[in-house]
């Protein structure tokens, strides 16, 4: 061996370039589109060949080593250890079929960086046990540089965070690998924290850079998302804008009332994929708060949607129309707009269960989640409440305030649950909301002309930031801060209801629902800061 490095390297991981001849574009030789991903930004190599004869895959890291030393960049080998060796490489890279960890360290000098891939928490434990240097984390995505066709090796970015949070405190960096291109990081980066708030050091990509034409603009792309996310603040989930000493209920109620006169002013597109028995009750209650409806489920006329501002609401109320809620929250998230989402009975089938979890949670992140306590409750895993279908069951959660913490920093979203007292929270400041009539819970949809209402908020707050602080939002899945559009929504509803329930000309659920409709086109910003019943808490 020759003179492998006399001290281990200190590596950032931020920006992982997983190499590969075979993916290069026709025009492109390998040493120049490494190169220009160097300059692009890659913090970081590895030579993986898996077709190549050793010999040839000798020649290629030799080459690798000496043009990334040029540019101090490590470079680790896919593998083979003998090859790591031979090319003075500062380390290799290792998945579960590999080598073992304590053969290879025997094998390497004692400077050499070892990465091992893991997919489960188990891998993890192990892992830990082994002192690996760093660990791959994914299939995040399916991929086609890989095959990940087996069940269990596509782990999504819950799956993700899982195996993070078994990572807290054990000082072991991780990146994450699978299908990750510039379209979908700032999903990775934000889902990939746990509860813990530990999160990613990196992501490692193959195709979005070596199948690139321009692989500098690709490596560019991908290295300003990582630089502005890592500089962007860390509240909780990462959708209210100040850390919570700083919300007020006086505060809250201001933010709410002004929030109410951009609905009216900006008439925000709020998008809804909903179901069939509120359709036309929902687009009303947005027309009447001031919003523009409109209820489209084709998964093929999302991405043209997308690109209105706005806001989205997916309601799974009848669970249909999976693909349009797959491709609606993705193309949402794309575009920075705020998605609410609307779990409706998720907690009565197992079906449900899955496309919430499994599905769509995995494909895209939630701005908001709206629910009640059996709703919230199967989000989080609990069965402290149960729920009849779409209804809940019992008194409610014994500390509602922990479970929406709880759920925001699962889900790294705002979250709302509703009831009596309606709670929000970003998973540290709970904001705690008394207004509202035993007759919303006569009528059928008032749960989901609650989504509604939210998603018109956070639509307007959303186009509002936009407007101003054009441009750079490169570290953000949304501008805006969701957790004062989420209680404005909220407050919307609740004040609308007692006002409409007052009326002379109200007699019951029947009469209440149209009243319903009036007062909610008839709300002012001065009626919310008169009636809106507000307490704040911090953790
Ligand atoms: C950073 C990183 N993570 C994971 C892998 C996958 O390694 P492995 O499981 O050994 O599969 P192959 O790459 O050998 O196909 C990786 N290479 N790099
Ligand atoms: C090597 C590897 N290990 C898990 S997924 C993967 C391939 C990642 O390639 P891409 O970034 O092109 O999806």
């Amino acid at each position: 061996m020759a003179n492998f490095q006399a001290t281990k390297p200190t590596i950032d991981y931020s920006l992982y370039l997983v190499t590969g001849r075979n993916y290069l574009p026709p025009g492109k030789t390998y040493l120049q589109s490494l190169e220009e991903a160097i300059q692009g930004g890659v913090t970081l190599v590895q030579v993986r060949e898996k077709d190549a004869e050793t010999a040839d895959f000798l020649e290629i890291a030799l080459q690798t080593v000496a043009l990334c030393r040029k540019h101090q960049i490590p470079v680790l080998i896919n593998d083979r250890i003998d090859i790591a060796l031979a090319s003075n490489a500062d380390g290799v890279h290792l998945g579960q079929e590999d080598m073992s960890i304590a053969v290879a360290r025997k094998l390497l000098p004692p400077n050499a960086v070892i990465g091992k891939s893991c997919k489960s928490l188990e891998h993890v434990r192990e892992a830990i046990k082994e002192k690996v240097d760093y660990v791959g984390l994914g299939a995040v995505y399916t991929t086609n540089t890989k095959d990940v066709s087996a069940p269990g090796k596509v782990i999504g970015v819950k799956g993700l965070r899982s195996i993070l949070a078994e990572l807290e405190g054990a000082g072991m960096p991780a990146v994450a690998i699978g299908g990750i291109k510039s379209n979908n990081l700032l999903r990775v980066l934000h889902g990939g924290v746990a509860p813990s708030g530990h999160g990613l050091h990196g992501v490692a990509v193959v195709s979005e850079i070596m199948a690139s034409t321009e692989p500098r603009a690709a490596s560019e792309r991908l290295a300003r998302i990582i630089r502005s996310w890592s500089a962007s603040p860390r509240v909780p989930a990462s959708f209210s804008s100040f850390e919570a000493s700083m919300y007020t209920a006086q505060r809250v109620v201001d933010s709410a009332a002004k929030l109410l006169a951009q609905v009216r002013e900006l008439k925000p597109l709020v998008h809804q994929i909903t179901n069939n028995v509120v359709k036309a009750q929902s687009a009303n209650a947005t027309i009447a708060l001031g919003g523009s409806p409109i209820m489209a489920a084709a998964a093929e006329e999302q991405a043209d949607l997308a690109r209105i501002p706005g806001g989205l609401l997916i309601n799974f109320g009848t669970v249909e129309d999976m693909d349009g809620m797959l491709a609606a929250g993705l193309n949402a998230n794309l575009n920075r707009k705020p998605v609410v989402f609307d779990p409706v009975g998720v907690g009565a089938t197992t079906y449900r269960q899955t496309c919430a979890h499994v599905q769509l949670l995995n494909t895209w992140q939630p701005a908001v989640i709206k629910g009640n306590a059996a709703e919230i409750g199967a989000i989080v895993n609990s069965d402290e409440v149960k729920s009849q279908g779409v209804d809940s069951l019992g008194s409610g959660f014994k500390d509602p305030a922990a479970v929406v913490r709880l759920l925001s920093k699962q889900e790294r979203c705002i979250s709302v649950l509703s009831g009596p007292t309606d709670y929000i929270s970003d998973g540290s400041t709970v904001i705690r909301l008394s207004n509202g009539h035993p007759l919303l819970g006569q009528i059928t949809g008032a749960g989901c002309m609650l989504g509604t209402a939210i998603a018109t908020f956070c639509g307007a707050a959303s186009i509002a930031a936009e407007r101003a602080a054009p441009g750079d939002a490169y570290g953000s899945l949304v501008r805006g801060d969701m957790l004062t559009a989420a209680a404005a929504g909220v407050l919307a509803l609740t004040v609308a209801s007692e006002i409409a329930a007052q009326r002379s000309d109200v007699r019951g659920p029947g009469t209440f629902l149209p009243a319903l409709i009036d007062e909610l086109a008839n709300l002012t910003p001065e009626v919310i800061r008169q009636r809106a019943k507000v307490e704040v808490d911090d953790e």
